[in-house]
């Protein structure tokens, strides 16, 4: 089923990644500016059907949404499995993966997705019921990271982490109680760094299965951070000390 991507930089990244999956490309035609003419240009390319309309009628094709002045009508590629993870895994060198286990707002999803992205991830792996999915605010939050980096819901999250593990990824969780400051961690080499739904925090089975869980030191009397926050803190600690050679 087609859905209504929008945001420039979300519908700018599915025309250069998957063309062939948008039929129509809407654009505000009273708006001029060169990121809405890149867009055009970039869908006459692909021979994708572009129409100036109004902000009204963009508005009632995205309500709800703030879509920067365009639209497409896109067919989303089809998910990818849990066996395309894991050979996605055995392929990689150093794999760094993020798991979301439940995170529910896709605003919080697509900023994850980014900042996934962003640190060189692999995939982003989430539970398929429960929680968020890749909506067009999700694609819009991940400005152009939704079309690049794999995100892989699966049906059993904790059977997904112990097969990772059987194949060498160190399963890392987070959580504020936790007494091991993430800073002590060795997030070299293969990695998945898994973080908690916004209310509940990891749940019990998803921590079990955890090797290492820590925490992130905070001031200021803060309870815990933003989910997607907290998902830019872990992934660049992993980043610098993949860089640095040492934890
Ligand atoms: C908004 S927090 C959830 C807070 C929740 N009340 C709890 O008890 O964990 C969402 C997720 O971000 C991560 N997180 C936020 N602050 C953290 C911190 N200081 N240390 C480690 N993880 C943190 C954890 O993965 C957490 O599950």
């Amino acid at each position: 089923m087609s859905e209504q991507l929008h945001g420039i930089n979300a519908v700018e990244s599915a025309l250069r990644n998957d063309p062939e999956r948008i039929k129509v490309v809407w654009l505000d035609a009273a708006r001029d500016d060169h990121r809405l003419r890149t867009l055009a240009v970039l869908a006459e390319a692909a021979g994708i059907a572009v129409q100036r309309t109004s902000k009204k009628a963009l508005d009632r094709r995205a309500p709800d949404a703030r879509h920067q002045g365009v639209v497409a009508d896109y067919q989303p590629p089809p998910a990818p499995s849990e066996g395309d993870l894991l050979d996605l895994v055995e392929a990689a060198r150093e794999p760094l993966l993020l798991v979301l286990d439940g995170v529910t707002d896709p605003h919080n999803l697509g900023a994850c997705l980014r900042t996934a992205a962003a640190a060189g991830a692999l995939a982003v792996v989430a539970p398929r019921d429960r929680a968020a999915s890749l909506t067009p605010a999700a694609r819009k939050a991940a400005s152009g990271a939704a079309e690049r980096l794999p995100f892989v819901p699966v049906t059993n999250l904790v059977r997904t982490l112990e097969a990772l593990k059987s194949r060498g990824v160190w399963v890392v969780g987070t959580a504020g109680d936790a007494g091991q400051s993430l800073y002590e961690q060795d997030l070299r080499g293969a990695r998945a760094i898994v973080l908690g739904a916004e209310g509940e925090g990891l749940r019990r089975l998803t921590r079990e299965a955890c090797d290492h869980v820590v925490h992130i030191p905070m001031r200021g009397g803060v309870e815990s951070l933003n989910v997607s926050v907290a998902a830019g803190v872990c992934l660049f600690e992993a980043v610098r000390q993949s860089v640095m050679g040492s934890g």
